[in-house]
């Protein structure tokens, strides 16, 4: 999710230090180890001194009886206990939810200061992450529980430092900023207002354990709301660590309930506590699910099978094999946005864009984790996923394809070399085929297929049948070819041009599925508007009457 942005200000500043910020981390190294907030040392958790993860009710971290062991993704040691609540332990997370009202903590008639407090709150949060000793803290801490190079867990952080200071002193009221219209007559005026749902929850994945549920957490306090917020316990020891550090920043301890279960728990805790509102980010499976037992109450951000379209136009091949790389291997494709599909037009085929993208996946390495574990899919799966694709006509795998060696990766987790396989654009679209060669790996795999010059449509109707319309990309220059290819597509995030890419959720763009009304939103402020708040018009009509005024006939 986070982007080259980022990336790019990483290398800038970060790998190649100036003389203030070597000082800088000098400082840092020298504090590492006494960060205020934190209860762990990243680097130290393992199996002879594991970690703990506490849930927070009511304003108290409290334990429960049941603890969920977390084995180290790199080398299968009990490395984390996560206190998980069971379904008989849910009843303090359902009534302190019900202690919040339908109008919430605050909205602009009610407790208008906590606007400014949050405000408050976030500009020490953005501060404080900014430091490097607290940012390289929180970037070693998901790497440890969701393995991927430093760049990328260092990015996530940025993205989230980045979206705290877009939210700084003011910016939470003015997310709230009404509109008023003049009415029919002297004394009347409608006002629009954004409005909170009081009681709502975040439930959020393992891939992204620091920037998902920060960027959605914050956005729903800003509007008013108080959320209990779960997080997949695989890396739920991030958000206890953040939100310790947020406390620290000012924010009052009873605002947000945090509790560690497993789905079924959690689904429990949802029908019981009817939140007005949930936002889950996840698979498509558990959203289909919630979206019926919560009748509607609740906004999605599932699954991506994301596609990118290379153009008639070719050029700069070595950059545009690098950004495919990227978007299909780095975090090892665990990314809601990684780069499912890729259709290529004959030109690049002819290109050396294949050979490129073979030798630039052959440099991916377990040692820096540009290729590492994958959390939810095992290496059998993806395998016999493989094989599958591998009997269609005509198909072929293209590189990878092999469990990857040497490793003392638990067998719970998947680990493969990064993987491409080509499927012959006509048996994509055949209905026998297409469901198996559309189905989401989240992992280090990807389909490769070509169109000719006169197929285009075909592509368009193969991304007219797919299910989910998160991210795309369009690598073309060429305007008349865009246009047909955005006109007849819904993705809700596509980049378009010679430089797209699909993946990047920086917090200076929407990020999110269109195409559904129950699409969720990450990371602007009208994301959040859309989100975590809704509509209420307040009409003043409050006179005076007419001079003279008598009751009319009846109507
Ligand atoms: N659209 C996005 O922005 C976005 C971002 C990240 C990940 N994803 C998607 O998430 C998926 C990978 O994550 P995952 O495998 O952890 O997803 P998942 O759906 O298995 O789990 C997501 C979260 O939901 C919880 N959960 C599971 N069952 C539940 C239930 N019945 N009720 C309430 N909560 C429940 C899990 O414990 C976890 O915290 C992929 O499909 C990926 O595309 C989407």
């Amino acid at each position: 999710m986070s982007g080259l942005l980022a990336f790019k200000h990483l290398k800038k500043n970060a790998l190649q230090p100036t003389s203030s910020n070597w000082l800088r981390s000098l400082i840092s190294l020298r504090f590492s180890h006494s960060l205020p907030f934190a209860t762990v040392k990243a680097e130290e958790i393992s199996g002879s001194k594991p970690a703990e993860v506490l849930n927070l009710v009511q304003g108290n971290w409290t334990r429960s009886s049941n603890w969920n062991t977390i084995l180290d993704p790199l080398n299968g040691e009990s490395f984390i206990k996560v206190s998980e609540v069971d379904e008989n332990g849910i009843q303090p997370f359902v009534e302190s939810l019900s202690k919040c009202p339908k109008h919430g903590l605050h909205n602009p008639f009610k407790a208008p200061e906590r606007y400014l407090m949050l405000g408050d709150v976030t500009t020490k949060a953005a501060q404080k992450l900014s430091l490097p000793e607290v940012s390289r803290f929180f970037a070693k801490l998901i790497q440890r529980v969701a393995p991927k190079s430093y760049q990328q867990a260092f990015g996530e952080v940025y993205v989230t430092q980045k979206f705290l200071e877009n939210f700084c002193g003011d910016q939470v009221r003015f997310l709230a900023r009404s509109f008023a219209v003049p009415g029919n007559h002297l004394g009347q005026q409608s006002h629009g207002f954004r409005w909170p749902y009081g009681p709502v929850a975040v439930v959020t994945p393992f891939n992204f354990p620091l920037e998902i549920p920060v960027l959605q957490l914050m956005g729903a306090l800003y509007m008013g709301n108080k959320p209990v917020l779960k997080v997949d316990s695989k890396v739920s020891i991030v958000m206890e660590q953040m939100l310790r550090l947020l406390h620290e920043c000012g924010l009052p301890i009873e605002d947000v309930d945090f509790i560690n279960s497993d789905g079924k728990t959690m689904n429990k805790l949802l029908m019981e506590a009817k939140p007005r509102m949930t936002l889950f980010t996840g698979s498509s499976r558990v959203a289909e699910k919630l979206a019926l037992d919560l009748k509607g109450r609740i906004k999605l951000e599932d699954a991506g099978f994301d596609w990118k379209i290379l153009g008639p136009d070719v050029q700069e091949e070595e950059y545009v094999a690098w950004v495919c790389d990227q978007d299909a291997y780095a975090c090892s494709g665990q990314k809601c946005s990684a780069q499912s599909m890729l259709f290529m037009h004959e030109n690049w085929s002819r290109s050396s864009l294949i050979q490129k993208l073979t030798s630039l996946a052959a440099r991916r390495k377990l040692d820096d984790l540009t290729i590492g574990p994958v959390l939810t899919v095992t290496t059998e799966a993806m395998l016999d996923h493989m094989n599958n694709l591998l009997k269609i006509k005509g198909s072929k795998l293209l590189f990878g394809g092999e469990p990857l060696q040497n490793h003392s990766i638990p067998s719970i987790y998947g680990a493969i070399k990064p993987t491409a396989v080509f499927v012959p654009l006509e048996e994509i679209l055949k209905d026998d085929n297409y469901e198996l060669v559309t189905k989401e790996i989240f992992g280090p795999f990807q389909i490769v297929t070509e169109y000719k010059h006169d197929q285009l449509p075909l592509v368009l109707s193969a991304l007219e049948k797919m299910h989910a319309h998160l991210t795309a990309a369009v690598v073309s220059n060429e305007p008349l070819f865009l246009q047909e290819v955005i006109g007849n597509s819904v993705n809700g995030t596509t980049y378009v041009g010679l430089r797209a890419r699909t993946t990047g959720a920086p917090q200076n763009h929407w990020f999110g599925p269109a195409g559904d009304p129950l699409g969720a939103g990450i990371g602007t402020p009208e994301a959040i508007k859309l989100v975590w708040s809704c509509h209420r018009e307040v009409i003043y009509d409050i006179g005076p009457l007419p001079h003279k005024w008598e009751t009319p006939e009846s109507t």
